[in-house]
């Protein structure tokens, strides 16, 4: 069993257990009450390098990262350090992250806010939208083909962003088919846990130009933005590398002038 596979299992049974408490109906009538969806899409296709600035507590690679006291001081410190998006990890076993998380950072910023977890069936996108979510993290290694694709359609006919991750050329394939928009490849293979800097370098350029291209895994400082952005990146998807930094804005901020220079290497359009 992969590692995936062994996160999954979780999810699914954490997903069954608050079922039982809010069903399929009632999470569904909670994301139609919920403020309209932030249009993710034109905030990522803005000039400049987006960072999108992620909430992460601990990985299943290297167990605790940080000691988020606060996830909404960590999202503004991101906020003004001029983040493009926020990214909340909200599975709980691996990840420590929770939906509450969510919640604090959707109160705490104006920007849009993507929901980082292991999707594995259309209750967890309704939950998404009614906890204020704007961006839906989708991954390929995940998901059945056909789910895959309604999965991609529920989200963005709900308003939101589906940001459909891929490690392989296969899997870049397979999001195309199933209609991603916005694609990001992961330098760290779920299944394995282990980071390859290359991996967005070696599927990116066979994306069509239309598609908005997010480098996930990796960014440790302005050094690893800028190779990314090389290989012709929209975005980047920087966890590890800001939690632990001691200064989140700063370390933002370092990145988003780099990406923002007008040196700086631009996605062909
Ligand atoms: O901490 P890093 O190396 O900056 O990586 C961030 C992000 O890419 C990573 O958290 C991630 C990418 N895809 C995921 C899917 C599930 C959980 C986590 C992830």
């Amino acid at each position: 069993m992969t590692v995936l596979d062994s996160i999954l299992e979780g999810v699914r049974a954490d997903v069954a257990a608050r079922e039982a408490v809010a069903d399929f109906a009632s999470v569904k009538a909670a994301g139609a009450a919920a403020p309209a969806p932030i249009d993710a899409k034109a905030a990522l296709r803005e000039p400049g390098i987006a960072v999108i600035a992620e909430v992460k507590r601990a990985s299943p690679s290297k167990g605790a990262l940080a000691d988020i006291a606060d996830p909404a001081e960590l999202a503004k410190a991101y906020e003004s350090g001029g983040a493009r998006a926020i990214s909340v990890l909200t599975e709980e076993r691996r990840f420590h992250g929770s939906l509450a998380d969510l919640d604090a950072v959707r109160r705490a910023v104006r920007i849009p806010v993507l929901r980082k977890d292991f999707v594995v069936g259309p209750y967890q996108i309704h939950e998404a939208r009614a906890h204020g979510a704007d961006i839906v993290l989708l991954i390929v290694a995940a998901l059945e083909q056909t789910v895959l694709a309604a999965l991609i359609d529920r989200t963005e006919s709900l308003g939101m962003t589906a940001l459909v991750e891929a490690h392989t050329e296969e899997e870049a394939d397979r999001a195309l088919e199933a209609g991603a928009t916005v694609i990001g490849i992961n330098a760290r293979n779920l299944k394995t846990l282990e980071v390859d800097k290359n991996t967005f370098g070696r599927i990116a350029p066979g994306l069509p130009s239309h598609v908005i291209k997010i480098a996930e895994s990796g960014v440790r400082g302005p050094a690893d933005l800028l190779a990314y952005a090389g290989a012709g990146a929209d975005a980047v998807l920087v966890g590890e590398g800001l939690v632990t930094s001691g200064d989140p804005r700063q370390a933002v901020a370092e990145l988003v002038t780099v990406g923002t220079h007008p040196s700086c290497p631009k996605p062909a359009r």
